[in-house]
């Protein structure tokens, strides 16, 4: 892991390719397995070409898991429009695109004005730089390493160098990757140095969920030590 990382492993399941008609349960066995947020992927069929849910999934979903972080990756044009739905269905945190927004900052804003946490994220084909002015504000950055819309897609690789500059320049900040991530490519993200870990199929279709958790969170904990003993 580059340099200056000293934060908290959280591993969330994204549970877009799971048994959508059991969402609840689908999530409970997620947390039962030892997963530490779920990662919620909302998507509008235009900033991306598929559809999931919105914000009364989540307000459904709510109830049944009461203490849980929701970690809702919004992967929709004007991400503005959903801020105030989003919190009154329980969000914890609202993750938007830089690219679907014109106005990263306002964005940003209103969010925290809503009292949730805000993330921001970036496409495989966006420079990592055109996140620079908004590090300070956010509670967390997003790196994607597959195209959004669709789970079950191959890890790119070639976007550890946006992980490992943002770990280099911006020291503690929670960075999350999201795409293709299960333990064949989980090294590569962990030496990058991300720490919020999101992973789809791999979990939901892991036959020892609870195992792939643990692994997973083994590699990174091992990398933070690592850059730690570096230092
Ligand atoms: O946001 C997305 C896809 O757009 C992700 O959250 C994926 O849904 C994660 O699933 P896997 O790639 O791990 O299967
Ligand atoms: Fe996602």
């Amino acid at each position: 892991m580059a340099s200056g990382s000293c934060c908290l492993v959280k591993i969330g399941p994204s549970i877009l390719n799971s048994d959508l008609s059991n969402l609840a349960s689908e999530c409970q066995r997620m947390m039962d397995a030892g997963a530490d947020y779920l990662h919620l992927d909302v998507m509008d069929g235009h900033f991306v070409p598929n559809l999931t849910f919105g914000h009364p999934v989540v307000k459904c979903l709510r109830p049944k898991l009461p203490d849980v972080f929701f970690d809702m990756h919004m992967m929709v044009a004007k991400p503005e429009q959903w801020i105030e739905e989003m919190q009154a269905a329980g969000a914890s945190q609202y993750t938007f695109h830089y690219e679907a927004t014109e106005d990263p900052k306002t964005c940003i804003r209103k969010i925290k004005e809503a009292g949730m946490k805000a993330g921001i994220g970036i496409k495989p084909k966006t420079p990592v730089e055109v996140l620079d002015p908004f590090i300070d504000l956010v509670d967390m950055v997003l790196i994607m390493t597959v195209e959004p819309g669709f789970g079950g897609q191959k890890f790119m690789g070639d976007m550890m160098p946006k992980i490992a500059y943002l770990r280099e320049h911006f020291g503690q900040i929670d960075i999350e990757v999201d795409g293709g991530v299960g333990p064949a490519t989980i090294q590569q993200c962990a030496d990058a140095g991300a720490n919020m870990i999101v992973s789809g199929s791999a979990l939901i279709n892991s036959e020892n969920p609870r195992e792939t958790i643990r692994y997973m969170r083994t590699v990174v904990e091992e990398a933070i030590q690592r850059s730690q003993l570096e230092r």
